[in-house]
C-alpha cells in the first residue's frame, strides 16, 4: 500500500522535485499539492507542473484530506500555518521550511508534543554525515594550543530569501556546542581588528542558480582543515524528505532530526 503524501508548496523549486521523486516511486502517492491561495499556477496539476505528466492532482489550498504525511518545503508563515493543520487533523509533518523566528521555532517545538514532526534545515543524508564529522572535528581540536578559528561559507541561488541557509546556522550551532564560542559574526568589513578566538564567522554568497554548498574552515597556524559538502542539484534533499516521510508514518508524538531519521 503506497504512503499518501501531501506537499506543501508544491509549485516551488523543492516543492516540483518531491512530486516529480515521489510520483517515479510505487511506494509513495501524492495525495494533495498545496500551494497559496495566490498562487498564479492554483488548479493546475501538480504532474505537469514538476515536468513528470499529469497526476490528476491540482494544486490547491490547505485543506482535508487523506494524506498519511505532510512534507513542507514553502515559506516560514505558510509553514506554520500548515503546522497548525496537521495538530487539528493529527497528521505526521516533515517541516524542511528554513527562516523561523524564535517565537516560531518555540511553536514547532511546543507543537511535537502532541504529532510527529521531523524538522531539518537540511534533508541531504550528505550534509547531515557532514554534521556528525564536523562535530568529531570540533571536539577533536577543541584544546589545540595555537587556537582554532572557524569560519562557515555557504553558497545558494539568487533566489534564496533567508540567509544564511538554515544549514549554516545548524553547523555554527554544532562548532559552538562543541568548542565553546560564544560569538557569532556575519560577514566582515571596515577595520574589525585581529579576529578574537571565540568567534565563529559566516558568510553568506548568493551566486546564479548554486542548489547549496556548506564549507566549515578549521583555521590554525601552519594547518587548515575544510569540510565541504556541496548539491549538484535538489534532489538529494526531496529524497531525503520522503526518507523522513517513510521513517515518521508510525512514530510517536515528537521531534525528530534526520539523525534520527538516518541512523546517524
Ligand atoms: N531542509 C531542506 O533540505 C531544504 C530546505 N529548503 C527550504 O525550503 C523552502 C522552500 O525552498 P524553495 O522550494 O527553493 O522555495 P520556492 O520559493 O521555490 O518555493 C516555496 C513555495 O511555497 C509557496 N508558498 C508561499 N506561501 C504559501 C502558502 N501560504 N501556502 C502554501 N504555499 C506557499 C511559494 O509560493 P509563492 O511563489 O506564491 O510565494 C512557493 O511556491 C525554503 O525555506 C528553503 O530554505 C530548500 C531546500 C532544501
Ligand atoms: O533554499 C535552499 O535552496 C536551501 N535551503 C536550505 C537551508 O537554508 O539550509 C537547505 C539547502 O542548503 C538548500
Amino acid at each position: 500500500m503506497a504512503m499518501k503524501i501531501a506537499v506543501h508548496g508544491a509549485a516551488g523549486r523543492m516543492g516540483q522535485r518531491v512530486v516529480a521523486l515521489a510520483s517515479a516511486d510505487s511506494r509513495y502517492q501524492i495525495v494533495a499539492a498545496l500551494e497559496s491561495a495566490t498562487h498564479p499556477a492554483q488548479g493546475q496539476d501538480a504532474g505537469l507542473l514538476a515536468g513528470v505528466g499529469k497526476l490528476g492532482i491540482p494544486l490547491a489550498v490547505v485543506g482535508e484530506s487523506d494524506a498519511d504525511v505532510v512534507i513542507d518545503f514553502s515559506v516560514p508563515d505558510a509553514a506554520i500555518a500548515v503546522l497548525t493543520h496537521c495538530l487539528e487533523f493529527n497528521k505526521p509533518l516533515v517541516i524542511a521550511t528554513t527562516g523561523f523566528d524564535v517565537p516560531q521555532d518555540d511553536y514547532i517545538r511546543e507543537s511535537a508534543r502532541k504529532i510527529p514532526i521531523v524538522w531539518a534545515p537540511s534533508m541531504s543524508p550528505a550534509v547531515n554525515l557532514l554534521m556528525k564529522l564536523t562535530e568529531t572535528a570540533a571536539k577533536s581540536l577543541r584544546d589545540l594550543p595555537t587556537g582554532v578559528d572557524v569560519e562557515i561559507i555557504e553558497r545558494h541561488h539568487r533566489f534564496k530569501e533567508d540567509a544564511p541557509s538554515g544549514t549554516a546556522l545548524r553547523f555554527g550551532k554544532i562548532v559552538a556546542e562543541a568548542m565553546g564560542q560564544e560569538s557569532h559574526i556575519h560577514g566582515r568589513h571596515g577595520r574589525p581588528g585581529e579576529r578574537p578566538r571565540n568567534e565563529i564567522g559566516y558568510h553568506a554568497l548568493r551566486s546564479g542558480d548554486n542548489p547549496g554548498e556548506h564549507t566549515i574552515i578549521f583555521g590554525m597556524l601552519g594547518e587548515t582543515i575544510e569540510l565541504k559538502v556541496a548539491a549538484s542539484n535538489r534532489d538529494c534533499y526531496a529524497q531525503g524528505a520522503l526518507i523522513a516521510a517513510d521513517w515518521i508514518i508510525d512514530k510517536p508524538p515528537g521531534l525528530y532530526s534526520m539523525n534520527d531519521v538516518l541512523g546517524l
